[in-house]
């Protein structure tokens, strides 16, 4: 009750943002003993992604209740992450019989099950596995939680979101505001990358990141960047194929060990925050996500999407383009698009 009528006035203040009162009263809305009551479930929350992102999970005062859920090992993690003296409850659940619990009543749903790339391999290699393990995920978050913002991580993503679009279409729980490709990875490479050889400090760094999520179609706007800076043609070249190259360049360090797990998990509970901030109703949560879009011809298109209570609220335009990111644009799109069109086309044979 306290909540609510806390919620209203906050609102109230929220309209008028200028009133010196309104960011104490958000303050005191959004702040932990306070914030609603939000249960978020990780798919995979075993594995590489999964065991860290649960940790960051847990600390974060906005989830109220953690539900771990994989095929495996999923009562050790939750054992173990559950004694974080932090406000949510954690619940364990393994196998498909107790995958119902697991999803029933969540407000966000992280799917990082699947396997990962060895060397050698690209993300689309993993399309065979991966595109059942998360249409059967799929399929039991329509029936479940239909409602539920889902943060799709599995890989290829450029064909895991439309695959989890078709399944959830064929349902009739299609939401294209509620499903999100996780491409905030990205976003957090140009920014190291940038400031790095900008030598601006890294907290400070902005970078949009456009396109897809696999190799060519990963296209960072440094012509956005800020702070802004005097990088010369070549560096700039440099920069975007190393934040492309990005999770070749983890997969090769480890060497048959898998792919990028602990910056993942990093920048899937950056995206989880951002997605359980715009659902609490805080104002201006922008950040860059592979979710339907008009803003190109493709019918799925990474680019900063404003987050609000329903999902997306406005997936935002390009802005200006420099010459070189206008052809980047350009060769992505083939290879985008046949992405997109294998993951609907295996949804609707299967
Ligand atoms: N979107 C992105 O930026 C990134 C995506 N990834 C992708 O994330 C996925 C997971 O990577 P890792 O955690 O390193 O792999 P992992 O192999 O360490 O963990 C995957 C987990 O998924 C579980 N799993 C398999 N089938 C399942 C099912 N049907 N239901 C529930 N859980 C199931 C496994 O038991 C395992 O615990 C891979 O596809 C990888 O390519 C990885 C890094 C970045
Ligand atoms: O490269 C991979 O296979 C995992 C991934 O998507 C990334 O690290 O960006």
């Amino acid at each position: 009750m306290r909540t609510s009528v806390l919620r209203s006035v906050a609102e109230a203040a929220l309209r008028n943002r200028s009133s010196s009162s309104s960011s104490h009263l958000l303050r005191r809305c959004y702040s932990s003993e306070s914030a609603p009551e939000r249960k978020v479930a990780i798919l995979g929350a075993a594995g590489g992604i999964g065991q860290p992102l649960a940790l960051l999970m847990k600390l974060n005062p906005l989830v109220s209740k953690l539900s771990l859920y994989d095929i495996a090992g999923t009562p050790g993690v939750a054992a173990d992450v559950s004694h974080i003296n932090t406000r949510s409850e954690v619940a364990g659940f393994m196998g498909e019989d107790q995958l119902g619990q697991a999803l029933e009543g969540s407000d966000i749903v992280i799917i990082p099950a699947g396997v990962p790339r060895k060397p050698g391999m690209t993300r689309d290699d993993l399309f065979n596995i991966n595109a059942g393990i998360v249409k059967s995920l799929c399929t039991a978050i329509a029936k479940y939680c239909p409602n539920a913002l889902v943060n799709m991580i599995s890989n290829p993503v450029n064909s895991t979101v439309p695959i989890a679009a078709e399944v959830f279409k064929k349902a009739g729980t299609y939401d294209e505001k509620k499903l999100f490709g996780v491409t905030t990875l990205d976003v957090v490479r140009a920014k190291t990358f940038y400031a790095g050889k900008a030598k601006v400090p890294v907290s400070e760094v902005n970078v949009p990141v456009v396109g897809g999520h696999a190799g060519i179609t990963i296209l960072p706007l440094f012509s956005q960047a800020t702070p802004k800076s005097n990088l010369a043609d070549d560096e700039i070249a440099a920069l975007t194929k190393r934040t492309q190259d990005g999770g070749t360049e983890v997969v090769e360090a480890k060497a048959g060990k898998g792919s990028a797990t602990l910056s993942m998990a990093y920048a899937g509970a950056v995206f989880a925050d951002a997605c359980l901030k715009g659902l609490n109703g805080v104002p201006d949560v922008v950040e860059c996500s592979f979710v339907q879009s008009n803003v190109t011809e493709l019918t799925f298109f990474a680019s900063k999407v404003r987050l609000g209570k329903n999902g997306v609220e406005e997936v935002l335009g390009l802005g200006p383009l420099s010459d070189y990111e206008k052809q980047g644009l350009e060769s992505l799109k083939p290879e985008l698009k046949a992405s997109i069109e294998k993951g609907i086309k295996f949804a609707s044979a299967n």
